[in-house]
Protein backbone atom coordinates (compact mmCIF):
# COMPACT_ATOMS: atom_id res chain seq x y z
CA UNK A 1 0.00 0.00 0.00
CA UNK A 2 1.48 2.96 -0.62
CA UNK A 3 -0.09 6.52 0.07
CA UNK A 4 2.23 9.79 -1.01
CA UNK A 5 -0.10 11.88 1.61
CA UNK A 6 1.22 12.55 4.87
CA UNK A 7 -0.96 10.66 7.83
CA UNK A 8 -1.13 12.37 11.11
CA UNK A 9 -3.02 10.23 13.83
CA UNK A 10 -5.33 12.49 16.23
CA UNK A 11 -7.26 11.58 19.43
CA UNK A 12 -10.98 11.78 17.91
CA UNK A 13 -12.92 12.84 20.51
CA UNK A 14 -11.49 13.41 24.36
CA UNK A 15 -9.38 15.26 26.20
CA UNK A 16 -6.44 15.96 23.20
CA UNK A 17 -8.97 16.55 20.32
CA UNK A 18 -9.18 20.36 20.67
CA UNK A 19 -5.67 20.81 21.24
CA UNK A 20 -4.64 18.82 18.89
CA UNK A 21 -6.58 20.25 15.82
CA UNK A 22 -5.61 23.60 17.56
CA UNK A 23 -1.97 23.03 16.94
CA UNK A 24 -2.27 21.88 13.69
CA UNK A 25 -3.96 24.81 12.77
CA UNK A 26 -2.16 27.32 14.55
CA UNK A 27 0.51 25.73 11.84
CA UNK A 28 -1.17 26.82 9.10
CA UNK A 29 -3.24 23.32 8.00
CA UNK A 30 -6.49 24.41 6.93
CA UNK A 31 -9.74 21.48 7.44
CA UNK A 32 -12.52 20.70 8.51
CA UNK A 33 -13.38 18.45 10.89
CA UNK A 34 -16.46 16.11 10.62
CA UNK A 35 -15.85 13.46 14.25
CA UNK A 36 -18.26 10.70 12.02
CA UNK A 37 -14.98 10.58 9.67
CA UNK A 38 -12.04 8.48 9.73
CA UNK A 39 -10.05 10.72 7.58
CA UNK A 40 -10.05 14.54 7.04
CA UNK A 41 -7.89 15.54 4.08
CA UNK A 42 -6.21 18.96 4.72
CA UNK A 43 -6.96 21.29 1.63
CA UNK A 44 -3.63 23.38 1.82
CA UNK A 45 -0.95 21.03 1.88
CA UNK A 46 -0.64 16.75 1.33
CA UNK A 47 -1.82 15.82 4.90
CA UNK A 48 -4.62 13.74 5.95
CA UNK A 49 -5.84 13.60 9.76
CA UNK A 50 -6.73 10.53 11.28
CA UNK A 51 -9.09 10.46 14.12
CA UNK A 52 -9.32 7.59 16.12
CA UNK A 53 -9.18 6.51 19.84
CA UNK A 54 -6.38 7.85 22.10
CA UNK A 55 -5.12 3.55 22.62
CA UNK A 56 -5.04 3.14 18.73
CA UNK A 57 -2.40 5.70 18.43
CA UNK A 58 0.77 4.54 19.31
CA UNK A 59 -0.17 1.28 18.05
CA UNK A 60 -0.92 2.76 14.25
CA UNK A 61 2.59 4.83 14.96
CA UNK A 62 4.42 2.09 15.85
CA UNK A 63 3.22 -0.68 13.17
CA UNK A 64 3.83 2.41 10.48
CA UNK A 65 0.42 2.79 9.30
CA UNK A 66 0.27 6.35 9.90
CA UNK A 67 3.72 8.76 9.72
CA UNK A 68 2.81 11.06 12.94
CA UNK A 69 1.06 11.11 16.18
CA UNK A 70 -0.86 13.07 18.82
CA UNK A 71 -0.83 11.16 21.86
CA UNK A 72 -0.44 11.48 25.97
CA UNK A 73 2.59 9.86 26.99
CA UNK A 74 0.57 7.43 29.12
CA UNK A 75 -1.10 5.77 26.88
CA UNK A 76 2.51 5.62 24.29
CA UNK A 77 4.33 3.73 27.34
CA UNK A 78 1.57 1.44 28.18
CA UNK A 79 1.59 0.34 24.67
CA UNK A 80 4.57 0.03 24.02
CA UNK A 81 5.12 -2.19 27.29
CA UNK A 82 1.95 -4.37 25.93
CA UNK A 83 3.61 -4.87 22.81
CA UNK A 84 7.14 -5.69 23.99
CA UNK A 85 5.35 -8.18 26.50
CA UNK A 86 3.56 -9.81 22.86
CA UNK A 87 7.13 -9.40 20.83
CA UNK A 88 5.33 -7.31 18.71
CA UNK A 89 6.88 -4.15 16.68
CA UNK A 90 7.28 -1.01 19.33
CA UNK A 91 9.66 1.58 17.73
CA UNK A 92 8.71 5.09 17.30
CA UNK A 93 10.68 8.45 17.90
CA UNK A 94 9.22 11.25 19.81
CA UNK A 95 9.90 14.35 18.44
CA UNK A 96 8.79 16.67 20.87
CA UNK A 97 6.49 16.91 24.28
CA UNK A 98 3.55 18.57 23.42
CA UNK A 99 2.28 21.47 26.13
CA UNK A 100 -0.87 19.89 26.78
CA UNK A 101 -3.06 17.05 28.30
CA UNK A 102 -0.64 17.13 31.55
CA UNK A 103 -1.57 14.50 33.97
CA UNK A 104 -0.47 12.05 36.59
CA UNK A 105 -0.90 8.58 36.61
CA UNK A 106 -0.97 8.15 40.56
CA UNK A 107 -2.03 5.17 42.93
CA UNK A 108 -5.38 6.60 45.31
CA UNK A 109 -6.53 4.93 48.27
CA UNK A 110 -10.10 5.35 50.16
CA UNK A 111 -9.52 8.14 52.57
CA UNK A 112 -9.96 5.58 55.46
CA UNK A 113 -7.17 2.91 54.69
CA UNK A 114 -4.49 2.80 56.90
CA UNK A 115 -1.35 3.90 54.49
CA UNK A 116 1.81 3.29 55.69
CA UNK A 117 3.85 3.56 52.56
CA UNK A 118 4.10 0.82 49.46
CA UNK A 119 4.05 -1.83 51.57
CA UNK A 120 0.63 -1.65 52.68
CA UNK A 121 -0.19 -2.29 48.85
CA UNK A 122 0.93 -6.03 49.47
CA UNK A 123 -1.39 -8.15 48.24
CA UNK A 124 -4.18 -5.77 47.54
CA UNK A 125 -6.64 -5.74 44.44
CA UNK A 126 -5.76 -2.55 42.73
CA UNK A 127 -8.10 -1.40 39.53
CA UNK A 128 -6.71 0.35 36.69
CA UNK A 129 -6.87 1.02 32.85
CA UNK A 130 -2.78 1.06 32.82
CA UNK A 131 -1.94 -2.87 33.54
CA UNK A 132 1.85 -2.65 32.29
CA UNK A 133 2.70 1.29 33.58
CA UNK A 134 1.63 -0.32 37.30
CA UNK A 135 3.04 -3.49 37.07
CA UNK A 136 6.03 -2.49 36.09
CA UNK A 137 6.35 0.44 38.67
CA UNK A 138 5.28 -2.09 41.58
CA UNK A 139 7.15 -5.30 40.33
CA UNK A 140 10.72 -3.32 40.60
CA UNK A 141 9.60 -2.22 44.19
CA UNK A 142 8.76 -5.82 44.91
CA UNK A 143 4.85 -5.62 45.57
CA UNK A 144 3.06 -8.50 44.94
CA UNK A 145 -0.61 -7.20 43.72
CA UNK A 146 -3.82 -8.37 42.25
CA UNK A 147 -5.37 -6.77 38.79
CA UNK A 148 -8.89 -5.36 38.77
CA UNK A 149 -8.85 -4.10 34.41
CA UNK A 150 -11.39 -1.33 33.71
CA UNK A 151 -11.55 0.51 30.34
CA UNK A 152 -13.47 3.57 32.54
CA UNK A 153 -15.04 4.30 35.60
CA UNK A 154 -12.22 3.45 37.71
CA UNK A 155 -12.67 5.48 40.38
CA UNK A 156 -15.73 3.97 41.64
CA UNK A 157 -13.96 0.58 42.06
CA UNK A 158 -13.31 0.95 45.68
CA UNK A 159 -17.15 1.95 46.99
CA UNK A 160 -18.08 -1.08 44.12
CA UNK A 161 -16.46 -3.73 46.35
CA UNK A 162 -13.74 -4.42 43.25
CA UNK A 163 -10.81 -3.01 44.29
CA UNK A 164 -9.09 -1.76 47.66
CA UNK A 165 -7.28 1.06 45.72
CA UNK A 166 -6.92 2.55 41.81
CA UNK A 167 -4.39 3.68 39.83
CA UNK A 168 -5.63 6.31 37.20
CA UNK A 169 -5.04 9.93 35.50
CA UNK A 170 -4.98 12.35 37.84
CA UNK A 171 -4.87 16.46 37.35
CA UNK A 172 -7.29 18.59 39.31
CA UNK A 173 -7.69 15.78 41.85
CA UNK A 174 -11.32 17.07 41.67
CA UNK A 175 -12.17 13.40 40.61
CA UNK A 176 -10.48 11.61 43.23
CA UNK A 177 -11.95 13.58 45.88
CA UNK A 178 -15.58 13.21 44.47
CA UNK A 179 -15.14 9.78 45.43
CA UNK A 180 -13.45 9.37 48.43
CA UNK A 181 -9.93 8.64 47.32
CA UNK A 182 -6.47 10.32 48.20
CA UNK A 183 -3.20 10.50 45.81
CA UNK A 184 -0.68 8.34 47.60
CA UNK A 185 1.52 7.67 44.63
CA UNK A 186 2.60 9.37 41.68
CA UNK A 187 4.26 6.47 39.21
CA UNK A 188 4.14 8.35 36.08
CA UNK A 189 4.06 12.06 34.79
CA UNK A 190 2.56 12.74 31.51
CA UNK A 191 2.07 14.92 29.06
CA UNK A 192 0.78 14.52 25.07
CA UNK A 193 3.45 14.13 22.79
CA UNK A 194 3.96 13.93 18.73
CA UNK A 195 5.74 10.57 17.59
CA UNK A 196 7.03 9.65 14.29
CA UNK A 197 7.17 6.13 13.08
CA UNK A 198 10.41 4.39 12.27
CA UNK A 199 9.12 2.96 9.35
CA UNK A 200 11.14 4.93 6.81
CA UNK A 201 9.76 8.04 5.12
CA UNK A 202 10.33 9.20 1.28
CA UNK A 203 12.55 12.35 0.95
CA UNK A 204 9.59 14.23 0.26
CA UNK A 205 7.57 13.26 3.22
CA UNK A 206 10.50 13.70 5.79
CA UNK A 207 10.51 17.04 4.60
CA UNK A 208 6.82 17.56 5.47
CA UNK A 209 7.77 16.67 8.81
CA UNK A 210 10.91 18.41 9.31
CA UNK A 211 8.75 21.80 7.77
CA UNK A 212 5.68 20.80 10.30
CA UNK A 213 7.83 20.16 13.52
CA UNK A 214 9.32 23.48 12.89
CA UNK A 215 6.19 25.48 12.71
CA UNK A 216 5.42 23.32 15.53
CA UNK A 217 8.01 24.38 17.73
CA UNK A 218 7.61 28.14 16.66
CA UNK A 219 4.04 27.76 17.60
CA UNK A 220 4.87 26.30 21.24
CA UNK A 221 7.87 28.72 21.61
CA UNK A 222 4.92 31.35 20.68
CA UNK A 223 2.78 30.18 23.49
CA UNK A 224 5.15 30.19 25.87
CA UNK A 225 6.56 33.71 25.40
CA UNK A 226 5.08 37.38 26.11
CA UNK A 227 5.90 40.78 24.36
CA UNK A 228 6.31 42.99 27.27
CA UNK A 229 6.30 47.15 26.80
CA UNK A 230 6.89 49.15 30.05
CA UNK A 231 8.08 52.93 30.51
CA UNK A 232 11.08 52.95 33.27
CA UNK A 233 12.83 55.43 34.66
CA UNK A 234 16.83 55.71 33.47
CA UNK A 235 17.67 55.15 37.07
CA UNK A 236 16.22 51.80 37.45
CA UNK A 237 16.72 50.47 33.85
CA UNK A 238 19.25 47.55 35.23
CA UNK A 239 16.66 46.39 38.07
CA UNK A 240 13.80 46.59 35.81
CA UNK A 241 15.54 44.48 33.11
CA UNK A 242 16.76 42.39 35.57
CA UNK A 243 13.38 41.84 36.63
CA UNK A 244 11.82 40.68 33.27
CA UNK A 245 11.97 37.09 33.16
CA UNK A 246 13.94 35.08 30.08
CA UNK A 247 13.90 38.62 28.45
CA UNK A 248 17.28 38.48 26.16
CA UNK A 249 18.76 41.84 24.57
CA UNK A 250 15.17 44.29 25.15
CA UNK A 251 14.77 47.34 22.64
CA UNK A 252 15.57 50.49 24.59
CA UNK A 253 14.07 53.72 22.97
CA UNK A 254 13.65 57.07 24.00
CA UNK A 255 10.46 59.23 25.10
CA UNK A 256 9.46 62.02 23.55
CA UNK A 257 8.10 64.23 26.15
CA UNK A 258 10.28 62.49 29.19
CA UNK A 259 13.94 62.67 29.25
CA UNK A 260 14.13 60.55 32.73
CA UNK A 261 12.42 57.42 31.10
CA UNK A 262 12.79 55.25 28.55
CA UNK A 263 10.28 52.71 27.00
CA UNK A 264 11.09 49.12 27.10
CA UNK A 265 10.34 46.39 24.77
CA UNK A 266 11.15 42.75 25.33
CA UNK A 267 10.11 39.06 24.64
CA UNK A 268 10.16 37.18 27.80
CA UNK A 269 10.13 33.47 27.08
CA UNK A 270 7.50 33.19 30.11
CA UNK A 271 4.29 34.89 31.08
CA UNK A 272 4.96 37.52 33.41
CA UNK A 273 2.97 37.54 36.81
CA UNK A 274 0.94 40.15 38.76
CA UNK A 275 3.83 39.55 41.27
CA UNK A 276 6.43 40.77 39.20
CA UNK A 277 4.47 43.16 37.66
CA UNK A 278 4.09 44.94 40.98
CA UNK A 279 7.46 44.60 41.79
CA UNK A 280 8.37 46.42 38.15
CA UNK A 281 5.94 49.01 39.41
CA UNK A 282 7.94 49.55 42.84
CA UNK A 283 10.73 50.43 40.78
CA UNK A 284 8.72 52.71 39.08
CA UNK A 285 7.76 51.48 35.89
CA UNK A 286 4.68 52.41 34.15
CA UNK A 287 2.37 51.51 31.47
CA UNK A 288 3.23 47.98 31.23
CA UNK A 289 1.63 46.02 28.42
CA UNK A 290 1.96 42.05 28.44
CA UNK A 291 1.09 40.99 25.12
CA UNK A 292 0.58 37.20 23.40
CA UNK A 293 2.40 36.37 20.20
CA UNK A 294 1.01 34.55 18.03
CA UNK A 295 3.84 33.46 15.28
CA UNK A 296 8.09 33.04 16.02
CA UNK A 297 10.29 32.03 14.13
CA UNK A 298 14.13 31.67 14.36
N1 LIG B 1 -7.71 15.18 33.65
C1 LIG B 1 -6.83 15.29 32.70
N2 LIG B 1 -6.12 16.38 32.53
C2 LIG B 1 -5.22 16.48 31.55
N3 LIG B 1 -4.96 15.51 30.66
C3 LIG B 1 -5.66 14.39 30.77
C4 LIG B 1 -6.62 14.23 31.78
N4 LIG B 1 -7.19 13.04 31.65
C5 LIG B 1 -6.59 12.49 30.59
N5 LIG B 1 -5.65 13.28 30.05
C6 LIG B 1 -4.80 13.01 28.89
O1 LIG B 1 -5.65 12.97 27.75
C7 LIG B 1 -5.63 11.65 27.17
C8 LIG B 1 -7.02 11.34 26.66
O2 LIG B 1 -7.93 11.34 27.73
P1 LIG B 1 -9.44 10.90 27.53
O3 LIG B 1 -10.06 10.91 28.88
O4 LIG B 1 -10.06 11.73 26.47
O5 LIG B 1 -9.20 9.41 27.00
P2 LIG B 1 -10.19 8.24 26.63
O6 LIG B 1 -11.44 8.36 27.43
O7 LIG B 1 -9.36 7.00 26.76
O8 LIG B 1 -10.52 8.53 25.10
P3 LIG B 1 -10.74 7.58 23.83
O9 LIG B 1 -12.20 7.54 23.62
O10 LIG B 1 -10.01 8.27 22.71
O11 LIG B 1 -10.13 6.23 24.15
C9 LIG B 1 -5.14 10.75 28.31
O12 LIG B 1 -4.54 9.56 27.84
C10 LIG B 1 -4.13 11.64 28.99
O13 LIG B 1 -2.91 11.66 28.28
O1 LIG C 1 -8.03 15.05 38.47
P1 LIG C 1 -9.13 15.49 37.55
O2 LIG C 1 -8.93 16.89 37.07
O3 LIG C 1 -10.48 15.28 38.15
O4 LIG C 1 -9.03 14.61 36.22
C1 LIG C 1 -8.98 13.21 36.29
C2 LIG C 1 -10.01 12.57 35.41
O5 LIG C 1 -9.83 13.00 34.06
C3 LIG C 1 -9.84 11.86 33.21
O6 LIG C 1 -11.11 11.50 32.82
P2 LIG C 1 -11.99 12.39 31.81
O7 LIG C 1 -12.60 13.54 32.53
O8 LIG C 1 -11.17 12.74 30.62
O9 LIG C 1 -13.17 11.42 31.41
P3 LIG C 1 -13.17 9.88 31.02
O10 LIG C 1 -12.85 9.14 32.31
O11 LIG C 1 -14.57 9.67 30.56
O12 LIG C 1 -12.15 9.67 29.95
C4 LIG C 1 -9.27 10.75 34.09
O13 LIG C 1 -9.63 9.47 33.63
C5 LIG C 1 -9.83 11.06 35.46
O14 LIG C 1 -11.06 10.41 35.68
MG1 LIG D 1 -8.72 5.73 25.42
Amino acid sequence: MTNNRLRIAVQKSGRLSKESHLLLRRCGLKFNVDERRLITRVDNLPIDILQVRDDDIPGLVMDGVVDLGIVGENVLEEVELERQAANKACQYQKLKPLDFGRCKLSIALPEEFDYQGLASLQNKRIATTYPYLLKRYLQERDIEFQECLLKGSVEVAPRAGLADGICDLVSTGATLEANGLVETQVIFESQSAIVQSAVTQSDEKQALIDKLMSRINGVIKARESKYIMLHAPKSQLNAIVDLLPGAENPTILPLNDDPSKVAIHAVSSEDLFWDTMEELRELGASSVLVMPIEKMLG
